[in-house]
């Protein structure tokens, strides 16, 4: 069962244009981080790996492609823990940084702290010696679209938000059994200036913790944040329940609770996995015994062996 790696691309609704280059997007950064956990890497390196990938493509919601606020800039939230150590780092509010899941886990490996956001998250990047890239390279002309779209009088950016999510995270176990979870985004559409979302909270964005397992969470931020969506998940396994129906149980009652939409993607530490959302889609695939397994729809499961390319 050992290792495996399960990413997804956000959940939402994905235009039919963009749900292929959603597929292989998921696919070929489930792979990337397949690879690690095949060399000996650790969960960790696994899914900081997949969601680097997942970053620099600009078809998901997070570094390049992530979408913009209110004033038309990329803000950008991120977190990683370990789950032998409950070691966590998260950045929130960061600009001009193209890869902020390694910059959160820099503030786990190299500070005392657990989340920085805004400017002094920015400040620590340069004292990393992390590049600033300019704001045009984030922004996509898709991005810039959506987001002049959303300024029109009478818009609802919310309700647009649930068309296109495309949050990315990842969940993994290790052949030694540690898991660890990564979860990056842009965060929502048109949200105002110093808003910060679900995804650099722990519990909500995501969580991991060896005696129970993983979570990597999507949807919308503040629904996730008011009933802790992946810490809630993990004590329903604590209770008994299997990876699906706590993931399922815990989507259902941030339906009925607060009305929110979303997906995530969870392990135990034996490798059983899941990927499961209330929202209309969510791209996702896992990698498992040299089999690739992927989805966009509810009740799609289709695989492929890991030697066929994709
Ligand atoms: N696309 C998403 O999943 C959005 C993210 N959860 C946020 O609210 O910031």
């Amino acid at each position: 069962m050992l290792p495996v790696v399960v990413v997804h691309g956000g959940a939402g609704h994905i235009p039919k244009e963009r749900s292929e280059t959603s597929t292989t997007g998921v696919c070929s950064a489930v792979r990337a981080g397949y690879a690690v956990l095949q060399g000996g890497g650790s969960s960790m390196d696994a899914v900081v790996e997949a969601v680097t990938q997942l970053e620099n493509n600009p078809s998901f919601n997070a570094g390049c492609g992530s979408v913009l606020n209110i004033k038309g800039e990329v803000e950008m939230d991120a977190m990683v823990m370990d789950g032998k150590t409950l070691a966590s780092g998260a950045v929130s509010i960061v600009r001009n940084i193209a890869n902020p899941i390694q910059l959160a886990r820099l503030v786990m490996d190299k500070t005392s702290h657990v989340c920085l956001a805004g400017e002094g998250a920015n400040q620590f990047a340069r004292s990393m010696g992390v590049p600033e890239v300019p704001l045009e390279s984030l922004i996509t002309d898709y991005s810039r679209m959506r987001w002049k779209k959303n300024l029109v009088p009478g818009a609802n950016p919310v309700e647009c938000q649930m068309g296109k999510m495309g949050t990315v995270g990842a969940v993994a176990v290790d052949i030694e059994g540690n898991v660890a979870s990564a979860t990056s985004t842009g965060g929502i559409l048109n949200k105002m200036e110093g808003r910060v979302g679900d995804t650099p909270v722990i519990g909500s964005g995501g969580y991991a913790d060896n005696e129970i397992g993983a979570v990597s969470t999507t949807g919308h931020g503040e629904a996730i944040m008011k009933i802790t969506l992946a810490r809630l998940i993990l004590f329903h396994m604590e209770q008994g329940q299997s990876v699906e129906a706590a993931s399922d149980l815990g989507l259902a009652y941030m339906k009925s609770r607060v009305d929110g939409l979303g997906g995530v993607v969870t392990v135990d530490p034996h490798g059983h996995w899941a990927a499961r959302f209330s929202s209309l889609q969510m791209s996702w695939a896992a990698a498992q015994k040299n089999t690739i397994h992927y989805g966009l729809y509810t009740g799609e499961h289709f695989t492929q062996s890991i030697v066929e390319p994709r």
